[in-house]
């Protein structure tokens, strides 16, 4: 058989199990997840290589109508990695049935004249009587290449999905060497951990305001020191996150440093401090900063 690989990207509004999935696809957390709609932000491409292809993931943020600067780069991005991969794959959460959200996308999706696999995820809380009905009710809507339901969660009918996928990729060898899982640098996962702690930690009380820089971080033989800016954009944030005494950014260091920890294989010692940047969201300029404007290289 012959070799293929090339570019997917995951596209789907946000909470459809973008992330769960690639997770699943990669067995390796690559994306952070969270049950908050948004947290994915960066283009993050996830590779997995196996015998017969190479598949490069193109994780998208979660497409939805623009209110600030920021999402409106998120979506730029999504945009972006659509028009330059091989085939789309559109996930959806099948619990939940058509609405404005999709046609919007769709839209999108149409103008881009590529290859289009609906992934409908979630099928385990859907019961099988329903099932179908969705699926034609999705098939009515659009010439879709493909229908695959999956369930990301309980690693369903993965296979068959990868399997769907590679009759998309183009003939061709290894794009990136195999041992390779993500075109992200270590201090942007490093990042995202602690991101990924703090909104599970504050749950509705910390937005997707939030960003996180490595400030600093020096390895020793058998320990690695790091410092990190939280950068919120209310004093009212700053003041949740620190808790009182202190308590809030002790468990957010705490839970962080342990899967630093085990991602690592050392020692880490954590330092985290909390900073506010009025309405950072509006500003082009800290947007670029903090390096949420960066389009995949993967992509380039
Ligand atoms: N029951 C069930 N839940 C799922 C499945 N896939 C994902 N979820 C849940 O749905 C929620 C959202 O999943 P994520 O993977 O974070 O969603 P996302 O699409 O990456 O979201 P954004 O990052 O916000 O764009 C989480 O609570 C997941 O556990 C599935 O197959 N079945």
């Amino acid at each position: 058989m012959d070799y293929r690989s090339g570019f997917i990207a995951i596209v789907g509004r946000p909470n459809a199990g973008k992330s769960t999935l690639m997770n699943a696809l990669l067995k390796e957390k690559v994306a952070i997840m969270s049950d908050k709609p948004n947290t994915t932000r960066n283009n993050i491409a996830g590779i997995l290589t196996l015998e017969d292809a190479q598949y490069v993931f193109v994780d998208t943020p979660g497409i939805h109508k623009p209110r600030q600067q920021l999402g409106r780069v998120l979506n730029k991005n999504a945009y972006t990695a659509m028009e330059d991969c091989d085939v789309i794959g559109w996930i959806i959460d099948g619990t939940q049935s058509f609405g404005s959200g999709d046609e919007f996308i769709l839209n999108r999706i149409e103008q881009l004249k590529k290859p289009v696999i609906l992934i409908v995820n979630k099928v385990d809380m859907v019961k099988k009587e329903k099932l179908l009905e969705t699926l034609l009710g999705w098939q009515d809507r659009y010439n879709f290449d493909q229908i695959v339901p999956i369930s990301a969660l309980k690693e369903n009918n993965l296979n068959e999905l990868l399997d769907v996928f590679r009759e998309y990729l183009p003939e061709g060898g290894m794009l990136y060497p195999s041992e390779m899982k993500s075109d992200h640098d270590i201090n942007f996962q490093i990042c995202e951990i602690i991101r990924e702690k703090i909104l599970f930690k504050t749950r509705e009380e910390i937005p997707h305001s939030v960003a996180v820089l490595l400030e600093n971080k020096v390895e020793e033989e058998n320990k690695i020191f790091m410092q990190a800016m939280i950068v919120v954009d209310r004093d009212s944030q700053k003041g949740i996150l620190i808790g009182k005494q202190g308590k809030m950014i002790r468990s957010i260091r705490l839970a962080a440093q342990k899967e630093l920890k085990e991602k690592l294989k050392k020692n880490v010692e954590l330092e985290l401090y909390v900073r506010v940047e009025k309405n950072w969201r509006n500003q082009e300029q800290k947007i670029k900063e903090f390096g949420l404007d960066e389009l995949n290289e993967a992509n380039d």
